[in-house]
């Protein structure tokens, strides 16, 4: 099912946070809303659950008119950050609750409970109260209690965020899984990027109250549009273009910047106040002299050793670059105070300016 916003306003105590916004999440895809604190992801997704109403526009399902329809008769599955199960109930009967409130005979609901249960790992713990559990074991069963009432619509709100590293890995999986097989329309909301361009058919990137970039996750990472989605999404370094040079004799964009020329593929125009968005992964350290165009001197001011990559902080002529190289076990590493050239790469990306 599509789902549409149209024109939406939406206050808080006199403080605009949507002014006319539209906003069209395809049918059965995996949409995510991305974004910093108080950006108004939440607010999205709550008046989509029916908990809030928009001062004025439309929120639609299909051609639908919901707007005023309350949470209940929504037909929407939700999953937020603390669980909200029931304390007092096991785990089937957490389950098995929406089924039974509505009016799905008690044998049925409890199989369908037990098989969805079956479908998230935890058959072995239905009779368990919530409370028994882990916080990984508990997302799944918040999971299993949004599917098995077969919504219209999937609605996850941070269901990740309070588990740590190695098990947000492992759900972030379950739950796209889930989705796939489903093929249900899901809504996402997270400020975590990784999880976003690991999940996500489409991501919309928000920065206060609006959508400013919508796309498939490789062309958010690797076209962002202005400063604020290359850096929100991935941390891109980013550097002032001055002007624009006639291309050189292979046809790449020449760009002078402070620190001197260079070199860009990408298909941006360029207009003043622009800045070249440089991912720290697609820049090599060298031993060069001298310094040749596309190319900029630095010295190394930090190194961190993350095991399989090494970050290093790089100062040059345009501020503090950030580059990060793997780490193998035979590569060279450098150390604070080195002198080095940043060969910097042509995938270097021209976007509007203003970042976070
Ligand atoms: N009930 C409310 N009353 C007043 N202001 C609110 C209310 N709900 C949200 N806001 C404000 O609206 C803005 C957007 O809030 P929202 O919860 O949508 O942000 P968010 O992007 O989800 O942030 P977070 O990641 O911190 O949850 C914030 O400035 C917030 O303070």
């Amino acid at each position: 099912m599509q789902v549409s916003f149209e024109s939406i306003d939406l206050s808080y105590g006199g403080q605009a946070l949507f002014r006319q916004l539209d906003l069209v999440i395809p049918s059965g895809q995996f949409f995510t809303l991305l974004g910093p604190s108080g950006c108004g992801k939440t607010a999205l997704l709550r008046m989509l659950a029916g908990f809030v109403r928009p001062d004025s526009g439309r929120v639609l399902f299909g051609s639908e008119n919901v707007t005023a329809v309350p949470v209940h008769r929504r037909g929407v599955g939700i999953v937020f950050q603390d669980c909200a199960l029931f304390p007092d109930r096991s785990v089937l009967a957490n389950v098995a609750y929406g089924l039974l409130a509505s009016n799905v005979p008690r044998a049925e609901a409890a199989e369908r409970a037990v098989a969805m249960l079956e479908r998230v790992g935890l058959e072995a713990l239905i009779d368990r109260a919530p409370t028994a559990l882990s916080g990984g074991q508990r997302q799944r069963v918040a999971m299993a209690r949004a599917l098995v009432i077969e919504p219209k619509m999937l609605l996850l709100d941070e269901p990740l965020s309070a588990l740590d590293g190695k098990l947000r890995v492992e759900l972030r999986r379950m739950i796209r899984e889930l989705q796939i097989e489903a093929g249900i329309t899901t809504v996402f909301v997270t400020h975590d990027q990784e999880e976003a361009l690991a999940m996500s058919d489409q991501i919309a990137v928000m920065d206060r109250g609006q959508v400013v970039q919508i796309g498939p996750p490789h062309d958010i990472y690797t076209k962002p549009r202005t400063a604020f989605a290359a850096d929100f999404v991935g941390n891109a370094n980013l550097i002032p273009i001055l002007q624009e040079l006639s291309p050189n004799s292979a046809g790449v964009r020449r760009l002078k910047t402070p620190a001197g020329i260079l070199f860009s593929n990408s298909d941006a125009p360029w207009m003043s106040g622009a800045l070249l968005a440089v991912r720290g992964a697609e820049i090599s350290v060298v031993d060069r002299s001298p310094v040749r165009e596309g190319e900029l001197p630095g010295v190394i001011e930090h190194v961190e050793y993350r095991g399989s990559t090494v970050g290093y902080t790089i100062q040059t002529a345009v501020g503090p670059i950030q580059v990060e190289t793997w780490a193998r076990q035979h590569a060279r590493m450098r150390g604070r105070g080195d002198a080095v050239v940043l060969e910097m790469p042509r995938t270097a990306h021209i976007v509007e300016g203003r970042a976070c």
